[in-house]
């Protein structure tokens, strides 16, 4: 990313959203410099700001980009079926290069770059490859991102150069987790064993199955629904039904006024993914989600290996299942020999930048 731009062209001028412009050079791949919003907020400014669109040539030859090298941050905007992150190679420390609350400004789909979470690809501690660690769009830091994962293990695999299929050990919160990049391009996870224990997932909820809560009555904004509860890592509330409506239509659901409601339930002390799934048959549904820290989103990948679980513990699914998500399918399959979900989807570069923090 520091090769010299020899042509700069505006992509998607738009009033309202930041602009992209494409940077190429002879010996790189071209590349993306976002333009952000008028720096309302003093410390987040637009590192083209004193760029001319309609000269974009001249205002090139200078050294301004040189010269504001000191406090930028590279990145690169990944996104798994829509679930996008802006990446950042954080692998000389442990400590990440942006702060919460900078992650949030990063994160506003106005105001910043735009996306659901910022990922920091980071030291491999215990012998593992690499770390991974994760701010979700208001700051808040979760244990685990499944869609990210993916997008981590591609992005590891271009910063190493690497070709072809790859496995890498990621240390996470939520402790090893495994991505395999296959020869198609999609990313394999081993995602770890569900937790079932109300208490570890956690939730108030008293448990019902060997301590897990399994299809028990949850009153959210005056409807009983019928949830189970699973921590892939990270804590997710499945629903498939109410105790009116015996199959959900999640097009119905009006997801910004009930995802709150069950993101901030006092039964769930670390708050809650939640999960709304309509079933098409024993081995493919659909969910939408509400992500804890994030809001609607268009895939989460936890979220997905959560929902196959609580479907087959309430007894609606197999264990191998195609999950629907607004931005697009993947497979889950919780192994029944080894306990163990694995997912498998794509994760895809969407543009390079540089930002002032
Ligand atoms: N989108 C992610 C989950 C990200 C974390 C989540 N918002 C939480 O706070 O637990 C995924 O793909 O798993």
């Amino acid at each position: 990313m520091a090769a010299a731009p020899t042509s700069l062209s505006l992509s998607s001028p738009s009033r309202r959203s930041p602009a992209l412009f494409r940077v190429s050079h002879p010996q790189s791949k071209p590349y993306f410099i976002r333009s952000l919003a008028p720096p309302r907020r003093p410390r987040f400014r637009a590192i083209t700001a004193s760029m001319g669109v309609e000269a974009p040539e001249k205002a090139f030859q200078g050294s301004s980009l040189d010269r504001m090298e000191n406090g930028l941050l590279h990145f690169v905007k990944y996104h798994g079926l829509g679930n996008d992150f802006i990446m950042v190679d954080n692998r000389g420390s442990l400590e990440p290069r942006v702060t919460p609350e900078q992650a949030a400004r990063l994160c506003d789909r106005n105001f910043g770059i735009g996306a659901d979470g910022v990922i920091f690809a980071m030291p491999g501690v215990d012998g593992t490859d690499y770390s991974m660690r994760i701010f979700n769009s208001d700051g808040s830091e979760p244990e685990m991102c499944g869609n990210g994962i993916r997008c981590f293990a591609r992005f590891i695999a271009e910063l190493d150069k690497l070709r072809g299929p790859q496995s890498f050990t990621i240390h996470t919160g939520a402790g090893l987790i495994v991505p395999t990049i296959q020869n198609d391009g999609k990313v394999r996870v081993d995602m770890g064993k569900p937790v079932l224990r109300a208490s570890d997932v956690p939730t108030k909820l008293p448990g019902n199955k060997d301590g897990a809560v399994v299809g028990v009555q949850l009153v959210v904004d005056g409807t009983e629904w019928i949830v189970t509860c699973v921590s892939m890592g990270n804590p997710h509330c499945i629903t498939f039904s109410t105790t009116e409506c015996k199959a959900l239509q999640v097009d119905d659901l009006k997801l910004a006024d009930i995802g709150p409601k069950f993101e901030h339930h006092e039964m769930f002390p670390s708050r809650t993914n939640t999960e709304f799934v309509q079933i098409f048959s024993r081995s493919h549904v659909k969910m939408r989600v509400w992500e804890r820290g994030a809001g609607a989103t268009l895939a989460c990948g936890t979220g997905a290996c959560a929902v196959v679980v609580a479907g087959v513990l309430e007894g609606h699914v197999d264990r191998k299942c195609k999950v629907d998500l607004p931005g697009g399918p993947l497979e889950i399959e919780w192994e029944e020999g080894d306990n163990r979900v694995y997912m498998t989807g794509p994760a895809e570069v969407v543009f390079y930048g540089s930002v002032l923090l």
